[in-house]
């Protein structure tokens, strides 16, 4: 469909990890560690095992490729070559800007005065000026613009960090490059989750960087992101909000609140080539469940986790960093409120918060950005997940906003989407607009769509699927005719009431690409039960059949029943296969799928292994022998009431 699809039929990296879900369950073993580490306060003897990480730096070059051995094309030649070659080398370089943009999804980093390998091109400055010429020049064929980041030893540079690391006086830069949005399709779309304790100042931050202006302490910024009119008397987010903030191809900020007059999510969308999508989620404990669907539903590429410097990572902040983990989402965390916290209490929060996020289960490397070289190295390489940083900030006074807004713009879109498999988009809202009629929210999980394709919206209660067409597409409130994997959007369905759709559905492309039979498609296969290999993160005794949980897969919540278990019972710590009913109706779920239940304090996560289960074929045939005994209801193993 449109040059975004192509460039992710292009680019190999993009495609999607096979569901088997096998890579994802290896983090598993890390899993209660981490769980454990989360729930432990921090010991002063942990600095053993801090030992094995203090190389864990060195872990990040196995990510490089070393091990390229085609002729390698020295970019000082490209950016400097006068000679008779001069139109060669130019193609040449534009194939490789173009090339590493179709990477980075329309945008790309580039060092002038540096090879590929690090090595300095020891430009003079009247060199630095041709090189940034030519680059220039490839830039306008491209309709593509940059950024100046950061220079060293050029004089007239207005972002010059110093000379402190490189003795000779060799010109070095660093450039963003990111194209126009020739239409809005092509927008770069990056979703951050923000999760914290309540109280920590997720929504005034979010109210900061999207209207700009400042907080007076007493939350004058939050109300931008309240949905609900007891949101606004108590101060106290109890649903998923949303909002956008934006940077245009030259790297400027677009945000909502503009001198004179405010933007909307349009205009916003217009006017920028990277749009950043955030999900504002309750810190309070009451809300967990509704967070923990909004983690899920919203389908993160990142998470930024808010801690208040002067409480550190209390209450439901380890909950949500335990879950953006099991999640395998990138973590960054801000510390707000330096500007009411003392320096001592501050760097026990830091202390607590290193710590923690070295621990074996979090495996992080976490990184303090107090400049503007630090904030751009660690953006560069945040595609690594072992990076955690850390920003410190003050919505009142402003410290060190910039630097969050600088990381963001740099940020790599992160997420692996697989445009080329069947179209499946995920409802994660529904609502119901005059004179539109019902529209559903959610993410394309894979494949592509347009206005007017004829789909099938479901299950309902008896797991049947309803035809329906889409009579409309909207990306960030503006009108598209399509989308594909990995874009959050909105359709306008036809012939369909608001009632009959709910968050958990999913559409469904009616009849494969290219089917020209005319004859129906089989139905979609929806399962009442399941199979999951899974671990139990911490229960106070043990979990045998008939216990029910809330189930949570993407955006479906349900109460679920274990029925089978591949041994007796199961304890914290414990990695087992059960299988798994739905109490209510069946839904659509594939292997590979990423499951987490609650109930109570009991955790859990796992990865869909088998849909479907088959109990002629039971997990523990030994159990068959004790049945009689289990079927005597067991009340340590089946609680009064699921808590929701
Ligand atoms: N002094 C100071 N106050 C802040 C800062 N950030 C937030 N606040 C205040 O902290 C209070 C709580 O902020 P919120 O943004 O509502 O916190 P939250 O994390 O969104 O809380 P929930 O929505 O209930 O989960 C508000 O009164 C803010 O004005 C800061 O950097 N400095």
């Amino acid at each position: 469909m449109s040059t975004r699809s192509e460039r992710y039929k292009q680019n190999p990296q993009t495609v999607q990890e096979k569901r088997a879900g096998e890579s994802a369950l290896s983090d598993f073993a890390d899993y209660v560690q981490q769980q454990q580490a989360l729930r432990r306060p921090p010991i002063a003897g942990a600095a053993n095992g801090g030992a094995k990480h203090e190389h864990a730096e060195l872990d990040i070059l196995d990510t490089l490729d070393l091990a390229d051995d085609k002729p390698k094309i020295r970019l000082r030649d490209l950016l400097l070559d006068t000679s008779d070659r001069k139109d060669e080398s130019i193609r040449q370089l534009q194939e490789i800007i173009v090339g590493r943009l179709d990477e980075g999804h329309g945008e790309c980093l580039f060092d002038i005065g540096l090879e590929d390998n690090g090595d300095s091109q020891m430009l003079t400055e009247p060199e630095w000026a041709t090189a940034l010429a030519r680059i220039e020049g490839i830039l306008v064929t491209l309709k593509a613009d940059l950024r100046m980041l950061m220079t060293k030893n050029v004089s007239d540079s207005l972002v010059d960090v110093g000379n402190e690391l490189k003795k000779e006086k060799a010109c070095v830069g660093k450039i963003i490059i990111r194209k126009q949005p020739q239409v809005v399709d092509d927008t770069i779309e990056t979703r951050i989750a923000v999760v914290g304790n309540v109280d920590a100042g997720k929504s005034t931050l979010l109210g900061v960087l999207v209207k700009g202006g400042l907080d007076d302490g007493r939350g004058k910024m939050r109300v931008n992101l309240f949905r609900h009119k007891h949101e606004i008397e108590s101060g106290r987010t109890s649903s998923v909000g949303m909002d956008i903030m934006g940077y245009d191809s030259k790297g400027e900020i677009v945000m909502s609140g503009v001198p004179g007059r405010k933007l909307s999510w349009e205009e916003i969308g217009k006017r920028s080539a990277k749009v950043i999508s955030f999900t504002d989620l309750a810190g309070h404990e009451r809300y967990l469940r509704t967070t923990v669907f909004g983690m899920l539903s919203s389908e993160p590429n990142y998470c930024l986790l808010m801690v208040a410097a002067n409480n550190g990572l209390i209450g439901m902040s380890k909950e949500h960093l335990g879950i953006a983990l099991a999640l395998n989402v990138p973590v960054m965390v801000i510390v707000t409120k330096i500007d009411i916290c003392p320096p001592q209490i501050l760097q026990q929060t830091l202390t607590q918060l290193t710590k923690i996020l070295k621990s074996p289960g979090a495996r992080k490397i976490p990184i303090f950005i107090k400049n503007r070289e630090e904030c751009i190295n660690t953006a560069t390489q945040f595609v690594s997940q072992r990076i955690c940083p850390i920003f410190q900030v003050s919505n009142v006074t402003g410290e060190c906003l910039d630097l969050v807004r600088e990381f963001l713009n740099i940020l790599p879109h992160h997420g692996k989407y697989d445009i080329d498999a069947p179209f499946e988009f995920h409802i994660n809202d529904t609502f119901s607009v005059p004179f539109v009629g019902t529209v559903v929210s959610g993410v394309v999980k894979s494949g592509v769509v347009h206005a007017g394709d004829t789909v099938l919206v479901g299950p309902d209660g008896l797991g049947q699927f309803t035809t329906t067409t889409i009579r409309s597409i909207e990306r960030k409130r503006i009108p598209v005719p399509g989308c594909s994997a990995g874009q959050s959007a909105s359709f306008a369905l036809r012939r369909i009431r608001r009632k009959d759709v709910r968050k958990g559905m999913v559409v469904l492309m009616a009849r494969s690409e290219g089917d020209k039979t005319g004859l129906p498609a089989p139905p979609p296969q929806v399962f009442r039960e399941f199979v999951a290999e899974v671990l139990i993160l911490s229960h106070a005794t043990t979990i045998r059949t008939k216990y029910q949980a809330m189930l949570h897969v993407g955006p479906i919540s349900q109460t679920c029943a274990i029925i089978d278990i591949d041994r007796d019972y199961i304890r914290t710590g414990d990695r087992a296969t059960v299988a798994f009913r739905f109490v209510q109706r069946p839904e659509f779920l594939a292997v590979g799928d990423r499951i987490l239940f609650r109930e109570g304090r009991t955790k859990g996560l796992g990865i869909v292994k088998q849909a479907g289960y088959d109990p002629s074929q039971p997990l523990n045939p030994d159990a068959t022998k004790n049945k009689a005994k289990d079927d005597k209801p067991d009340e340590e193993a089946v609680p009064a009431a699921v808590t929701a």
